[in-house]
């Protein structure tokens, strides 16, 4: 099943700080969304407002047309995951996963067990006696089997190690694809995240800075390779985004697009012409190196 978001005019006061500032974008469903922005952005503030944790008197968050606040017919297909603290959980970790059974409708005991069993989680052990990283397991475990129209995942990644994420990001795809939904991910693992990515949500400071297609976002950026003199020359006067140098090869990141004739120019001088990465792009776009 497959739902559109659509946010208008969102902000949000924490006792006169402006956390968000009139944020508006509309999202078609069965698409993967990255919400990136630096600490302090917001992110956090608007999923919450998405997922109806909270309220916001200012502008409207519809889904299918539905206010979602306080419209429990809404909620229940909008699964929320997030970093959360279980040391006053004693649940284990199969009481929690027939919790989430009980409150969403397209919860899939089978497929839930399949991810136990890929994440290797105890279904005996209580949720405060598992690791940081089973934990987040865990959140994965009860946001994918969930199979809500709209998943939101905030940063519930960050305790898996490398293996475990990679685990996580295979059976995302996957499972997108058999049952296509809307999944919004909030990381700042951008660059090992972006291949999931259809759409990109950037927000700065609590404004929107951009909504765009993935594809379309890096394309505003060219990469050049080649001997170091030659890709200065080539790069004078350009936006330089990023430079790197391995002896006497440089590989600089510029923004904007080439026209015909400079990449026939570079294509003649030996320079390999790639795409941009998101990660620099968002450096780039966010105003500051990290
Ligand atoms: N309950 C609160 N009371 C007051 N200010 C808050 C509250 N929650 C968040 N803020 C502030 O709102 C701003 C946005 O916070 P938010 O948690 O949404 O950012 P974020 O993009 O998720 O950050 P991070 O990447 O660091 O997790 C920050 O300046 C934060 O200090």
């Amino acid at each position: 099943m497959t739902v559109k978001i659509e946010a208008q005019h969102i902000s949000l006061n924490y006792k006169g700080f402006k956390a968000l500032k009139d944020i508006s974008f509309s999202i078609e469903g069965g698409k993967i969304i990255g919400l990136i922005g630096r600490n302090g952005a917001g992110k956090t503030s608007l999923l919450s407002i998405i997922s109806a944790f909270q309220y916001t008197p200012e502008g409207s968050l519809r889904v299918n047309g539905e206010e979602v606040f306080e419209n429990a017919k809404v909620m229940r297909d909008i699964a929320f995951l997030y970093d959360a603290d279980y040391s006053d959980q004693t649940e284990n970790v199969k009481d929690m996963l027939d919790t989430v059974k009980k409150y969403r409708p397209y919860y899939d005991e089978e497929y839930a067990m399949h991810l136990v069993k890929r994440f290797k989680l105890p279904l005996d052990k209580a949720a405060n006696k598992l690791s940081k990283g089973m934990q987040s397991a865990l959140n994965v475990t009860m946001g994918l089997a969930s199979r809500a129209p709209i998943t939101i995942f905030d940063e519930v990644y960050l305790g898996m190690d490398a293996p475990t994420r990679n685990i996580f990001y295979k059976e995302l795809l996957e499972d997108q694809e058999k049952h296509p939904r809307t999944f919004i991910l909030s990381t700042h693992l951008v660059s090992e995240m972006d291949y999931l990515f259809d759409e990109i949500v950037m927000i700065h400071d609590g404004k929107l800075l951009l909504h765009e297609n993935y594809g379309s976002l890096v394309e505003k950026g060219v990469s050049v390779t080649g001997h170091h003199k030659k890709v200065d020359e080539f790069v004078e006067n350009k936006e330089i985004l990023n430079e790197e140098k391995l002896g006497t090869t440089k590989s600089v990141t510029i923004f904007g697009e080439l026209s015909e004739e400079e990449l026939e120019f570079a294509r003649k001088d030996g320079l390999e012409i790639g795409p941009v990465s998101l990660q620099d792009l968002f450096i780039h776009l966010t105003g500051g190196e990290e």
